[in-house]
């Protein structure tokens, strides 16, 4: 479904003047502090009324100050999920869960209660109070009740940002499933690019109260200068893989990509099982020669495709490995020095341990079955999504 936003607003000094159209399953607004997330979330959720423009989620008009229409906030259909998860204390967790169904009329509801508790495996703490719950477990709970009114967009707003690395792990790979088993899209507000790399398809970024790019994620990822400064070591290329084989004496798993058959920590992942793995551009070295006597497991061989200058010493080497980029930020020195020119067969070498676990993730790619499959009536899908 196409999520399509054009608005203008001011707020004292800041103006916000974006426009994005997106119609990927997870769409992550990125930006540093005072970007415009919040404000433009806002928007979206009705919460501000935009100085001008439209905003809509497929055929449904949320605002669109030409036609002097905007939807109040109730009959948006959005589903919010806060930093803080919210939750009644003093419900249980049963009870936070039907809260959201009340609102809406039978038969608008699509979420169905035991599948959204199977989804984020919340059945076991139904009987218990907030209190009562981890961080990551109230997280989960907060996404469920937002399910559960049937939205239209679901809107989470820094969703993990509370938590501490732990609690993260714990809950992302339920975020992945929403993505990929509930066919509702996401605005997904982050300012941390491994959660991002990690579990968008597409990403918006936000400077300065301005579009700076818009598009899938692997392609954003790689123009690190369009990251915000302090972010852009964390950029490079996203691949797509399947987990080819675990060497257990090593503690190594083998991710087949298109790029090649990369080397990593071992990963609590089945062969056969689609991963995505992000390789920053500053854990990538260049080599015109295959080398030898060398710790790095993973040498891929590639072309350079393109040298673009950036800030200070910092060069980005694309390289061309089967029709999938690698980026390799190295020094302008290095460029001289290896005589690096676009259509020149180079190495990229990559350190199998600098596969942090942020930059790993199962994921299951458009179209592919979810496992166990589920009857087509256990998605978790708004009328008209799964066309
Ligand atoms: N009510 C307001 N009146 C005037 N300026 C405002 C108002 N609300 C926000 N701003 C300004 O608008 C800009 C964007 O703020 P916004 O909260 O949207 O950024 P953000 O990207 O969400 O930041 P953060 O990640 O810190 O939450 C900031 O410069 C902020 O100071």
């Amino acid at each position: 479904m196409m999520f399509s936003l054009d608005v203008t607003h001011r707020q004292g000094a800041f103006t916000l003047d974006c426009r994005f159209e997106s119609a990927g399953r997870l769409t992550a607004l990125f930006g540093s502090s005072g970007s415009g997330k919040t404000t433009l979330v806002n928007i979206v959720a009705g919460l501000i009324r935009p100085d001008r423009g439209r905003v809509a989620v497929g055929e449904r008009v949320l605002v669109d100050t030409a036609r002097r229409l905007a939807l109040p906030v109730h009959r948006r259909r959005i589903g919010y999920v806060f930093q803080d998860a919210r939750l009644f204390p003093h419900m249980s967790v049963a009870q936070n869960l039907r809260y959201g169904e009340r609102h809406i009329p039978q038969a608008e509801r699509y979420a169905r209660f035991d599948h959204v508790v199977d989804l984020l495996g919340i059945g076991h703490l139904l009987a218990r109070r907030p209190e009562a719950l981890s961080g990551g477990e109230k997280q989960r709970v907060a996404i469920g009740r937002a399910l559960l009114a049937s939205p239209r967009l679901l809107l989470m707003d820094e969703p993990l940002a509370a938590l501490d690395e732990a609690r993260k792990e714990e809950i992302l790979p339920y975020v992945e499933r929403l993505r990929d088993e509930a066919a509702v899209p996401i605005l997904y507000v982050s300012h941390a690019l491994a959660e991002v790399s990690r579990l968008a398809t597409d990403m918006v970024v936000l400077a300065g109260g301005a579009v700076r790019a818009a598009g899938p994620t692997d392609a954003i990822m790689q123009r690190l200068d369009l990251l915000p400064e302090d972010e852009q070591g964390e950029g490079g290329a996203v691949l797509d893989g399947v987990v080819a084989s675990h060497d257990e004496t090593f503690e190594l798993t083998v991710i087949d990509t298109g790029a090649g058959a990369l080397r990593l920590p071992r990963l609590d992942a089945e062969p056969g099982k689609r991963v995505r793995i992000r390789i920053r551009a500053r854990d990538v070295m260049v080599a015109t020669e295959r080398p030898r006597g060398l710790s790095a497991l993973n040498v891929i061989e590639g072309t350079i495709r393109a040298l673009e200058p950036r800030a200070g010493a910092a060069v980005d080497a694309f390289i061309d490995c089967g029709g999938h980029t690698l980026v390799a930020r190295i020094t302008r020195q290095s460029e001289r020095l290896l005589d690096l020119r676009p259509g020149r067969p180079v190495f990229a070498v990559v350190k199998s341990i600098s596969f942090d676990r942020g930059g790993l993730a199962t994921f299951r790619a458009a179209g592919e079955a979810p496992s166990p499959a589920p009857a087509k009536d256990a998605w978790i899908a708004p009328p008209g999504s799964m066309d």
